[in-house]
């Protein structure tokens, strides 16, 4: 027995360690009518003088009796409504009673509140008993008329538990089959496996009678049977005889009854106690798989938890240096990982790391680039004005470069915000990622892991200022040269030009622009003439010039050329190719064509060279263009009629007439068609130039983000965390641990020791000697 009782303890012991209820331990609760002996019972279980007694209704209150096991030599009790230990049972037995008056009243009522009493003794096992108002009829004095009902419901309330087990006391001396107690206990356990019949009072039965045939579980079956107990009499705790004289009498009684001496091994109330323990061990044996496996569930996962406190491997003094290389090179191994995606936590949940960063790129920067207006903040005003102005005192002949190039890079600029902040988003992201990196066993060392974010962010903080000005430099250099010769800035204009034609082709049947292109297009060999065409057109004024060409050129710009014009005009460029073919050989006629669609105010001057490949960018009107020509400019200088003979008129005389020039041109002055034509071409141009631009910005920034801010970062995290921090001067700092968390690991390592030792204990369990596992039988009789 007392292996069971040290093995039931280790296992209540453990089990109160780890504070929870992993064993469901069975309450033993005491039923029995009015002074049948229920608390005479209990107190030879505990082995201790402590309940109030007497007869009528002494047990007023439900007591719940927590008997503990220590090791300790010292006994004592304690009540869950004071806070006291009380070492003298006789106090206890006082405070009891006065606990009773003081909530039941002074007269014989009940009341339902339990008083909770802990016994702490090296001689009880762990066990909850629960002694309760004995069982009554008839209300005496002034309890109330339900008395019985309420004390019916009472006892129900604890017995009908399935993990208790009902202790049934009927005294011996009162007919079985009036015993209150058995009829309750029937009622919730009708197979009566959960009831323990006591009988009490054996000593006061009529001489000449005895219950032989109730203690052999022929008059009632019970599958615990049924167990005779002597209890000291009225007189017996009147005379103050020790609880222990008491045992040896009752001993003494069973061994020399001619009736019960076959059956005294199986009588007294030490026996009932080992019965008791039985049925404690027979439950735990039943739940004992269910705790194993409860009991590996809960050990695989401390045993996590402790895990994730850190290697115990690294724990100690001579291991820091390696512990805080490990936790460093953790920490770079999860900034870099978070960046590629290979992190082990990938969330299903919510976009992180390297992802977030392509989000921006792709979708944040990619979207606020779309959204700039290639025109924006750029009015039909400031479009006139730039083109009158580059054009200096000549009017436009054609749409200047120098005002395109003039518009376009205050566009260009636009880019230049969105760039800056996608640097700023991902330097921001990069910042969020290193916060996140974190580890249960880098938590443990607070000071270490705020150390790694602060090298990690002051390494980002340092690269934030190249990236910003890289990108800066690369709108900058998209701004430093308008390359109009960029293979996919052509087929915008001629888009534009096309759709300006078709307006045009309704009114003006003459030479269309399809014409011009199919001019353009139509054999080197007519190219190569009009190119050297337009070379002699090119000629600085002063050249000797020939009158032919005035009448070829506006015969072809005008739509008139003939068969015979054709072939002047040829005839007139072979004479001229002995001196000029040399030069123009490599220059095509793409490159004059587009001199006069895309002229500056000096086409001579113009660069062939930023137009040579813009094929399809014939952008004016033609027909509009070369009658304007004809009439205000010499198509051979470009230069106004009115210039050469500006000097016939009488400037003084007009000098009255005329209003002082505006400093800016406030609408004042007519716009003319050609005018909004202009201005409409120029901004067609501005959004093809600047889409090629913004794809190349849209291409670069985010390579150069990758190149000078994350990648560089990933790859100089580690080298930058050991220089920064691997000194042993500063592991004791570094390595200094949270209060809380050394207290943490403290708490999950006793847990897991305490499961461990659990498990050995529940081996034990599983193998228990046989003779004490087999729950008393009425057949042994
Ligand atoms: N001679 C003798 N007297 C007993 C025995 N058991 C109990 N008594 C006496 O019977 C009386 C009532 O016993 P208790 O143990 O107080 O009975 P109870 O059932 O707890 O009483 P309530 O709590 O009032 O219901 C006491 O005076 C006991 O001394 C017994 O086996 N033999």
């Amino acid at each position: 027995m007392d292996d069971i009782i040290s093995i039931v303890n280790r296992l209540q012991d453990t089990f109160n360690t780890i504070g929870g209820n992993a064993i469901d331990l069975p309450q033993i609760a005491v039923v029995g009518s009015q002074s049948s002996g229920k608390s005479s019972v209990l107190e030879t279980i505990v082995g201790r003088d402590f309940l109030p007694r007497g007869s009528g209704i002494v047990t007023r209150r439900p007591l719940v009796l927590q008997l503990i096991h220590t090791t300790k030599q010292e006994e004592y009790g304690e009540f869950l409504h004071i806070d006291k230990r009380y070492t003298s049972f006789e106090e206890i037995r006082n405070e009891i009673q006065s606990e009773t008056f003081r909530v039941a009243g002074q007269n014989k009522g009940i009341s339902k509140l339990p008083i909770n009493l802990k016994i702490y003794s090296h001689n009880v096992v762990n066990l909850t008993l629960v002694d309760l108002p004995g069982l009554t009829k008839i209300p005496v004095g002034d309890q109330p008329s339900d008395i019985e009902k309420q004390i019916r419901q009472l006892v129900l309330d604890y017995i009908q538990k399935p993990n208790c087990v009902v202790l049934a006391v009927s005294p011996a001396n009162v007919d079985l089959a009036n015993s209150d107690s058995l009829k309750l206990a029937r009622s919730v356990d009708p197979q009566g496996r959960r009831t323990i019949g006591v009988l009490t009072k054996l000593d006061l039965m009529d001489a000449g009678t005895h219950a032989l045939d109730v203690l052999n579980g022929r008059v009632y079956p019970l599958k615990l049977g049924f167990i005779g107990v002597v209890n000291r009499s009225q007189q017996d705790i009147n005379s103050n005889l020790d609880i222990n004289e008491a045992r040896r009498r009752e001993d003494e009684f069973f061994q020399e009854s001619p009736s019960y001496r076959n059956i005294a091994h199986r009588c007294g109330t030490k026996y009932l106690a080992k019965t008791l323990n039985n049925v404690l061990m027979n439950h735990i044996r039943e739940k004992l798989p269910d705790m194993k496996a409860k009991l590996n569930t809960l050990m695989g996962q401390t045993q996590q938890e402790l895990n994730s406190f850190g290697d115990a491997t690294f724990f100690g003094k001579p291991h820091r240096a390696s512990l805080i290389l490990k936790l460093m090179t953790q920490f770079g191994r999860d900034f870099v990982s978070s960046i590629d995606g290979t992190s082990s936590e990938i969330s299903t949940k919510e976009l992180g790391g390297g992802a977030r960063v392509y989000y921006i790129f792709n979708d944040v920067f990619g979207r606020a680039l779309e959204s700039i207006n290639p025109n924006q903040n750029l009015s039909n005003h400031d479009i006139r004005t730039a083109i009158r102005n580059s054009t200096g005192p000549r009017p436009s002949l054609f749409v200047p470069e120098v005002a395109f190039e003039l518009l376009v890079k205050p566009q260009i600029k636009l880019l230049e915000p969105p760039s800056l902040r996608c640097v700023e988003l991902v330097y921001e992201e990069l910042m969020k990622i290193c916060h996140n990196c974190t580890s249960p066993e880098l938590s443990r060392f607070p000071r270490l892991h705020a150390q790694l974010i602060e090298v990690v962010s002051d390494l980002l903080r340092e690269r934030l200022g190249p990236t910003s000005e890289y990108v800066q430099s690369l709108i900058a250099i998209q701004s430093a040269y308008i390359n109009t010769n960029h293979p996919s800035f052509a087929p915008g204009t001629a888009a534009y030009a096309a759709e300006a034609q078709k307006e045009k082709q309704k009114q003006t049947p003459s030479l269309r622009f399809k014409d011009v292109q199919n001019v353009i297009e139509d054999g080197e060999e007519k190219d190569n003439e009009l190119a050297i065409e337009h070379r002699s057109i090119s000629q600085p004024s002063g050249t000797q010039e020939d009158p032919r060409r005035h009448s070829i050129t506006n015969q072809l710009l005008n739509g008139t050329s003939t068969p015979e014009s054709d072939s002047a005009l040829m005839n007139h460029h072979r004479n001229r190719r002995g001196h000029q073919a040399q030069q123009s050989q490599s220059q095509t006629a793409r490159d004059t064509f587009l001199n006069y669609f895309f002229g500056g105010a000096d086409a001579a001057s113009s660069a062939p060279a930023n137009t040579s490949n813009s094929t399809r960018t014939p952008v004016r009107d033609v027909d509009e263009e070369a009658r304007h020509y004809a009439s205000t400019a010499n198509p051979l200088n470009g230069r106004s009629g009115l210039e050469g003979s500006a000097a016939a008129y009488d400037m003084k005389s007009l000098g009255k007439h005329l209003e002082p020039v505006p400093m800016i041109d406030e609408g004042g002055s007519a716009v003319s068609e050609r005018e909004d034509m202009e201005t409409t071409l120029i901004r067609s141009l501005i959004a093809s130039y600047f889409s090629i631009v913004r794809q190349t910005i849209e291409d670069l920034v985010p390579k150069a983000i990758m190149h000078l801010l994350v990648n560089f970062s990933r790859e100089v995290i580690q080298d930058k965390l050991v220089a920064s921090l691997y000194n042993p001067d500063m592991f004791d700092e570094l390595l200094y641990e949270d209060e809380n968390i050394v207290n943490e690991r403290t708490r999950v390592k006793n847990l897991m020791d305490a499961y461990k030792q659990a498990f050995q204990v529940l081996a034990e369990v599983n193998m228990p000697k046989q003779s004490n596992m087999v729950p008393p039988t009425q057949s042994t009789a």
